[in-house]
């Protein structure tokens, strides 16, 4: 769309007082990153396949997944391309936002994601040499997802009821669903999409069971697309978002596969059914603490599509006056506005920072497990599973913030913020459910906490505890410093109070799991147990307002700063021009109940009601 842009726009940005570029550099881990960015995402833009005319919310549940499929294999290709063409991508997994351009292509979610990011990165890294040659072929026909929940168990795995038993005579295991609950349920891209699959089973061998491990098994003919003998599997229905990705449901009677489809980096069933075990037993886990660690990076990068959209639509509406006899003003001028969009900026910058030292973390743990030595994976995996709950729960309300504060419009779907929101709160549950995963992390640091309250020998990470027992915290102080060291007396003192009430009901002689069930709400919440008073909360938020003061002048230039484009937005409200009343406009008339002057309901239906007695 053609058209000047907004005024208040033009102003806002002569205001900033920093360097945009520079800002977005850092944003995207160097300036050749941007710079490679900018070059895939005009690569994609000029596939015109990949844009619709239609917007997507006038299409069927069935056209919707039809044009995501299309456009996926379109993105896919490309993505063969990318890496062994013009342009060079050593590491498509790094937290940037290299691959945001496929945002503005789905406007929801690539219905490849799982074969992409989960199916082909779980071969990578729980397949032996030999599996791993035959499998990750480029020319492969597979295209998979990752099928672990069912209908009766997602959060506690132990629970899954899908069976792969060894069959010794014929070298195979057959995996069999026994029952209704053991129905898989989820999976992306399983509905229609996919012709295999990784299937996280109950092994079986000679009678005894060996716990969870990881299958690969084809579900539909490579050829045909139909579902082989055996195999009974179909799509899930409508969600409140991830529509564009055909979640499925999979069933699978006694279908048999050969025993080298058992994923066997980290553990083996040989030949003759002996069964070597792993040398650590959560490795099977492996794929749910990368994805974990993942998207606190895509989560971060959602919020910053969410502050871009009502930022810019915050600094060009205006609505009411400040003072009765004043023109009226930019609604980003309300400090009350300010707050429900300043801080949703900074959360975004946080989480991009955490995220990429969670990316890096995870690198160094992975090392440290191909060499054997497993002694970091418990404190990756409290961090990963806090940070992956507080991040989506975070980032779920503040994208839900920004659309309330663009009032009525932010309901408006053209405004994206609806689809944002949808992708987002998703988040909060797949991959390890918000409470479930902050219930691992206190186990971890309720382990740490008895070893405190025993005087036992504690890591230097876990020194505050000690320092809490022995009340050696500082009084607070309102400094960045001064923060953290109130954070770890929130931590210890909260973790000391879960502790004794679990001490306290475990007395009572309730067993361990009772006791720890009846603490969980306190082992999930926080509350304040730092030194600071009253009148330094006063402190520090007349600091806070100070701080909105200041940042506002520069609002409009740190959202320009995440750099992302109109066509990863998709908002009226949120385009760089501003146009947003134009936009609106221009979105409204494609509406197919504008087509017609006067719809054909009001013949068939209203007209004989409204004419009734004067017909
Ligand atoms: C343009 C093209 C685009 C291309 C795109 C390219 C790339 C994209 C790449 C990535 C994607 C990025 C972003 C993603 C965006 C969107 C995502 C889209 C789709 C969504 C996918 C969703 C997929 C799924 O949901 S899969 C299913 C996930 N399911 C779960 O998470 C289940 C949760 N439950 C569990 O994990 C476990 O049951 C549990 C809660 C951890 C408990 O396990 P259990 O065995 O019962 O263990 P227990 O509690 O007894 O603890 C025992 C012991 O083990 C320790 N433990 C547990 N887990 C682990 C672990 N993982 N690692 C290490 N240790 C572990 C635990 O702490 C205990 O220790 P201890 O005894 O206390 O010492
Ligand atoms: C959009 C989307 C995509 C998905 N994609 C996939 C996929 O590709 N592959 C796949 O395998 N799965 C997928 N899933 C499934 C997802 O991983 C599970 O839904 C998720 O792990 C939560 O499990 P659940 O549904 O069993 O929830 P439940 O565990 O039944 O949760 C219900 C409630 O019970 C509470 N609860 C459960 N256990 C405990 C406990 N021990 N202590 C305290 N409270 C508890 C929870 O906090 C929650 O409030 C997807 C889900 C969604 C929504």
């Amino acid at each position: 769309m053609g058209g000047r842009v907004n005024e208040d726009l033009i102003k806002e940005r002569r205001k900033c007082t920093f360097d945009i570029k520079e800002l977005t550099h850092i944003i995207d881990c160097g300036e050749e990153n941007t710079i490679k960015r900018k070059q895939i995402d005009n690569y994609i833009l000029n596939i015109k396949e990949l844009w619709d005319d239609v917007p997507e919310e006038y299409l069927s549940h069935k056209e919707r997944y039809e044009n995501a499929i299309k456009k996926a294999f379109i993105v896919l290709k490309v993505l063969r391309q990318l890496h062994t063409g013009n342009i060079q991508i050593t590491d498509h997994r790094t937290p940037t936002n290299v691959y945001s351009i496929q945002d503005g292509i789905f406007r929801n979610v690539n219905p490849l994601l799982i074969h992409i990011g989960l199916f082909w990165s779980t071969i990578a890294a729980q397949a032996s040499t030999e599996q791993q040659a035959e499998w990750l072929q480029p020319d492969s026909s597979m295209i998979g997802t990752y099928v672990q929940t069912e209908l009766g168990h997602g959060s506690f795995i132990r629970g899954i009821e899908t069976t792969a038993t060894y069959d010794s005579t014929t070298d195979e295991f057959i995996l069999h669903t026994p029952r209704l609950s053991a129905y898989k349920w989820w999976p992306g891209g399983l509905g229609n999409t996919a012709n295999a699959c990784l299937v996280m089973a109950q092994l079986y061998i000679n009678g005894t069971c060996h716990g969870l491990h990881i299958f690969l098994a084809q579900i539909r003919d490579f050829d045909t697309h139909k579902p082989l003998p055996g195999i009974k599997v179909g799509e899930i229905g409508p969600k409140m978002g991830f529509n564009t990705a055909d979640n499925g449901f999979l069933g699978f009677d006694n279908h048999r596969i050969p025993r080298t489809n058992m994923l066997m980096k980290n553990v083996q069933v040989l030949r003759d059914g002996t069964y070597v075990k792993p040398k650590h037993d959560k490795l099977t886990y492996g794929s749910m603490l990368l994805t974990r660690v993942t998207l606190i990076s895509d989560l971060a990068y959602q919020l910053s599509k969410a502050a871009t959209i009502a930022v810019r639509y915050s600094a060009v509406r205006r609505q009411s006056p400040i003072k009765s006899n004043e023109p009226e003003r930019q609604i980003l001028d309300f400090v009350s506005q300010q707050h429900k969009l300043f801080i949703t900026i900074a959360s975004s910058h946080v989480y991009r920072v955490v995220g990429l030292w969670m990316w890096n973390s995870h690198k160094r743990v992975t090392a440290d497990i191909h060499e054997g030595n497993m002694g970091q994976l418990p404190e990756l995996h409290a961090l990963a599973c806090c940070l992956k709950a507080i991040s989506s729960r975070d980032a779920s309300a503040l994208v839900e913030q920004c659309r309330l504060a663009c009032g009525g419009h932010g309901y408006m779907m053209a405004s994206n913020l609806p689809q944002i929101y949808a992708y987002t709160t998703a988040a909060v549950t797949y991959e390890g459910e918000y409470t479930v995963l902050l219930l691992q992390t206190a186990r971890y640091l309720v382990k740490f906490w008895r070893l405190a309250a025993e005087h036992k020998p504690l890591p230097q990470n876990f020194a505050y505890f000690e320092d809490y027992i022995k009340k050696n915290f500082e009084q607070w102080r309102n400094s960045p410093e001064g923060i953290i060291e109130g954070f770890k007396a929130i931590v210890a003192g909260k973790t000391k109070a879960a502790y004794d009430t679990l001490q306290c009901n475990l007395r009572n002689g309730r067993e361990f799991e009772e006791a720890w069930n009846m603490a969980s709400v306190q082992l999930t919440n926080a509350s304040e147990y730092s030194t600071i008073s009253r009148n330094d909360i006063e402190a520090l938020q007349s600091r806070y307002e100070e701080l909105l003061a200041l940042i506002r002048p520069n609002a409009v230039g740190l959202v320009d700063a995440f750099d992302i484009r109109d066509e990863v937005l998709c908002s009226t409200l949120g385009a760089y021009d501003g146009r947003v009343y134009e936009r609106m406009m221009e979105e409204a008339s494609k509406s197919p109940l504008n087509e017609d002057v006067v719809n054909e309901s009001f013949h068939k239906y209203i007209r004989p009601v409204t004419m009734k007695n004067k017909l």
